[in-house]
């Protein structure tokens, strides 16, 4: 019952219930034996004092000492498994927490991923798990341990003195009290600078990110004094928090402490009465003296132990998310995507589908300039069409039309809210989304590479590829050209997101990369959108190795790739305008001959 309650309250897997629990054993044991220590002392004083008053003979400094060695062994070996199981393993059960939230976060569906953001699940995995650590080895068994051992301690005194007692004890449980009393008003100054921690940390990230338009924009003032009032702001609310965990530790630490005198003026009062004499005074201050150690350091970093709670909770919610699952075996007839009457919304309620490969990938789908759909809103209507295996079909439409999330919705980042999406068959939304992905390529316009070598980049295709079929994959999409001119050629470090090449060099890496993969269906957000002529007509060789007898759906942006497209599926307000062979839709005269027309005259301007 312990266990599932520190489960829940406190994120911890079985591991760190149960060395929490070793945790609390060993500190007991060792906050025993340090009182057994006061009772050699006690032992002494009282054997020194019979000397002094009734001539008996002192105890013999062979058995203090036998005893002194026997104390200093124990308490050794209490402490260091104490030591053990609260600071020695809580790296264990933080290192398990991080990695159980990426693996969680990893196939979370992407809907997911659309209402939080990443600075705050970043401050999660590591903020909130940092926070947990701490509770973890300074609080947790420490506070337990100190409870339990004052527990024994209190039936130990009882026995001697039960006014005694309740005198050397009383303010403990007063003291927590408190504590956990003025827990809830901890709570909102905990959660206000938490969040303004967060939001300084995206404000930065954000600012990084943005540095080259800041700078082309010239707003880097204004930026910078907006970040300033943020950093102020998270210091203040960081300032705030810690005077009031201030009044409300320091308050129960003075409470704590009252037990001192109230425990000598009943001693004394009991003496006054003839009831006890000094040496039971004298215990029990030893007693005293030592009971509030263990707590005096919990009460320090209990605000930690309050605000881990929180932590808990939002790592609990990321933990309890539902995962997207599907059949691990997935053997369609062919490889035609099929969709069927699919209605799809990004609402809260909307499912989608995380994979890590495809994550970073799939944010630079988001429109530039797309018109931004009211949440819950459905942005693809009844749509029915199919891209048939050997053939490429683009997908076309102004923007906003829904061309994007058509893509989404075919490698499953996503499942509809009607309809289905078929591979040869096979309805998509039963299917692992890994295993899924397994049998697609996707090249999109914002290639991600990252700060690696050119070889690593495009192994991403195919982890187990050979050095030698990297290099096949790289030569076919056009990359040996510029590789060679790199300083070590493939093995050359190519910067944070390929930052030390060209956009064309870059799209060829991807290329190469969806090559290496040789799956059965490409999607292909039009790469060649942004390049100039020499480049495009590299990425377009590249392109045709790897279109050849694949599925591929294309996002066409520009008349001029549709030309050669198999079939093409016009999109308008997220329904199916017209679909048709590129001749057969132009002699129509609807949207796509207009949009045809308007590109042809737009390629005749000069400037
Ligand atoms: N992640 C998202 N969350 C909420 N709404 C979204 C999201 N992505 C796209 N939308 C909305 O869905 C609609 C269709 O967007 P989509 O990206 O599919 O259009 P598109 O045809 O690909 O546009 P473009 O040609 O500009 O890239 C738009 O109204 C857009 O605002």
């Amino acid at each position: 019952m312990i266990g599932a309650h520190l489960k829940k309250t406190y994120a911890m897997t079985d591991h760190g219930v149960k060395n929490v629990m070793m945790g609390t054993l060993t500190t007991t044991i060792t906050n025993l034996v340090i009182m057994a220590g006061m009772s050699l002392v006690y032992l002494l004083m009282q054997g020194f004092i019979a000397h002094l008053t009734q001539g008996e003979s002192l105890p013999a400094p062979t058995q203090f000492l036998i005893a002194l060695v026997v104390f200093a062994l124990a308490l050794f070996v209490a402490q260091l498994f104490a030591y053990t199981y609260t600071y020695g393993v809580v790296y264990e059960e933080s290192g398990a927490q991080r990695i159980h939230l990426a693996e969680r976060l990893r196939k979370l569906p992407l809907s997911f991923f659309g209402h939080r953001d990443l600075a705050d699940l970043t401050e999660t995995i590591m903020g909130d798990v940092a926070i947990m650590e701490h509770a973890y080895s300074h609080v947790l068994g420490q506070l337990f341990g100190a409870l339990i051992a004052s527990a024994v301690v209190a039936v130990g005194l009882a026995f001697y003195n039960f006014e005694l007692m309740v005198a050397a004890l009383w303010s403990i449980p007063i003291a927590l009290g408190i504590l956990f009393g003025l827990r809830k008003l901890l709570a909102p100054a905990q959660n206000r600078a938490r969040a303004m921690k967060v939001a300084a940390a995206e404000e930065i990230q954000e600012t990084i990110d943005c540095i080259r338009e800041i700078r082309a924009t010239n707003q880097g003032a204004r930026y910078m004094k907006a970040l300033s009032q943020t950093i102020d702001t998270s210091e203040r609310e960081g300032f705030a928090l810690e005077v009031i965990s201030g009044i409300v530790v320091t308050s129960a630490m003075i409470i704590l402490r009252l037990s001192l005198p109230t425990t000598i003026l009943v001693a004394l009062s009991l003496i006054a009465e003839g009831k006890i004499d000094f040496m039971v005074l004298f215990g029990f201050l030893l007693v005293v003296s030592r009971i509030y150690a263990p707590f005096d350091q919990c009460l320090m970093l209990i605000t930690e132990l309050f605000a881990s709670r929180s932590s808990a909770a939002r790592m609990l919610a990321i933990q309890e998310e539902p995962l997207a699952g599907g059949a691990l075996s997935f053997t369609p007839q062919n490889h035609d995507v099929c969709f069927e009457h699919v209605s799809f919304s990004y609402g809260e309620t909307g499912s989608g589908i995380a994979d890590s490969q495809m994550l970073e990938r799939s944010t630079q789908l988001e429109p530039a300039g797309a018109s931004v759909a009211a949440a819950g809103q459905q942005v693809l209507k009844d749509i029915s069409f199919t891209a048939k295996e050997g053939e490429v079909t683009a997908l076309v439409g102004p923007s906003g039309s829904g061309k994007s999330t058509c893509a989404r919705l075919a490698a499953r980042f996503w499942d509809p809210e009607d309809g289905r999406v078929l591979v040869g068959g096979v309805d998509i939304a039963q299917v692992d989304p890994e295993v899924l992905l397994g049998h697609y390529a996707v090249v999109f316009q914002d290639v991600v590479l990252f700060d690696d070598t050119v070889m690593g980049n495009i192994r991403l295709g195919r982890r187990d590829a050979t050095d030698e079929e990297v290099r096949a994959a790289a030569a076919a999409a056009n990359c040996d050209e510029f590789v060679e001119r790199l300083p070590e050629g493939y093995d050359t470090f190519i910067g944070e997101n390929g930052s030390k090449l060209s956009g064309g060099e870059r799209q060829r890496i991807s290329i190469a990369r969806a090559l290496l993969k040789d799956a059965p269906i490409v999607l292909l957000d039009e790469a060649t959108a942004s390049l100039d002529v020499e480049s495009e007509t590299k990425v377009q060789e590249a392109l045709s190795c790897l279109l050849a007898n694949k599925t591929v759906i294309v996002i066409a942006h520009r008349m001029r790739t549709v030309a050669d497209a198999d079939h093409v599926v016009v999109l308008d307000g997220g329904r199916v305008l017209e679909e048709g062979s590129p001749c057969e839709l132009r002699a129509q005269g609807g949207l796509f001959a207009r949009m045809v027309e308007l590109q042809r005259e737009s390629a005749t301007w000069t400037l």
